[in-house]
């Protein structure tokens, strides 16, 4: 579980539409960062998500995973996984299972892979409730299963989707560090969507902050929250 690096994505030119909203996203994201996704409800957080993950298809424009174009790969195909507000976990396997799915979609595990699921499962704080069904987990420990799940599955980009978004303030930084704790195992290349800016200071490198379906300012995080910035003061000001 050790080795692990990082992908970098680019989106070149990338267009997109609903029959109401129209999205133009250019952005490069290095290898191995934690990269917050800001912007007002509704700007296109989720889309660029989905776009990445191979859920919506461009109209124009190209995403490259470490140089390859992913025109043509399926979302399955893809080197990333996707951890979303809820509804990450199947409602009739165990703890266990759902975790074990991130290895092999038959559950069929060997001696090795079992042995990662219970380090998983440590990693995470859930051994003792192995055994249980979603429905008997708190909110926080559903998101945790996603995220033991996501570490056995060993993808090199992550795309999580306000993950915490239903948690409390203790759970939420309780979830902010064990995210950065499956950061420092590996390494993987983050996409972050949040509303709350002190997510992105705790833990992120970098922001890409989008404004009405267009990437306003990707860069670092330091740049993004300097006294001086245009961006934040624009995102202060849409996000009130
Ligand atoms: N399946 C869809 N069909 C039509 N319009 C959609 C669809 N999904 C999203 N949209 C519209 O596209 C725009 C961007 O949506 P998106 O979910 O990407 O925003 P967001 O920045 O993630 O918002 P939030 O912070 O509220 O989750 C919104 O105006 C939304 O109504």
């Amino acid at each position: 579980m050790n080795d692990q690096k990082g992908v970098r994505i680019a989106l070149r030119s990338v267009e997109f539409h609903y029959s109401e909203s129209r999205f133009v996203f250019n952005a490069e994201i290095p290898a191995g960062s934690i990269t917050a996704v800001l912007g007002a409800s509704g700007s296109g957080k989720s889309t660029l998500l989905n776009l990445v993950a191979g859920f919506e298809k461009p109209l124009r424009g190209t995403i490259e995973i470490d140089g390859i174009a992913m025109t043509d790969v399926e979302p399955s195909e893809r080197p990333v996984s996707m951890i979303f507000q809820e509804n990450n976990l199947f409602a009739h396997l165990t703890v266990a299972q759902n975790v074990g799915l991130g290895r092999s979609s038959s559950l069929r595990l060997s001696r090795q892979d079992k042995a990662d699921l219970a380090s998983a499962l440590a990693a995470t704080g859930l051994v003792d409730k192995e055994a249980r069904k979603p429905s008997a987990l708190s909110g926080g420990e559903r998101q945790r299963v996603a995220i033991a799940r996501i570490l056995l599955r060993e993808r090199p980009a992550l795309l999580l989707d306000e993950p915490f978004a239903s948690l409390g303030p203790q759970l939420r930084q309780e979830m902010l560090e064990l995210l950065r704790d499956v950061h420092a195992r590996q390494r993987p290349t983050v996409l972050f969507v949040t509303h709350h800016p002190e997510d992105a200071r705790a833990i992120c490198d970098r922001v890409i902050f989008i404004e009405e379906g267009a990437v306003l300012f990707s860069g670092t995080a330091k740049d993004f929250f300097s006294q001086n910035s245009e961006a934040y003061r624009r995102y202060l000001g849409a996000s009130t």
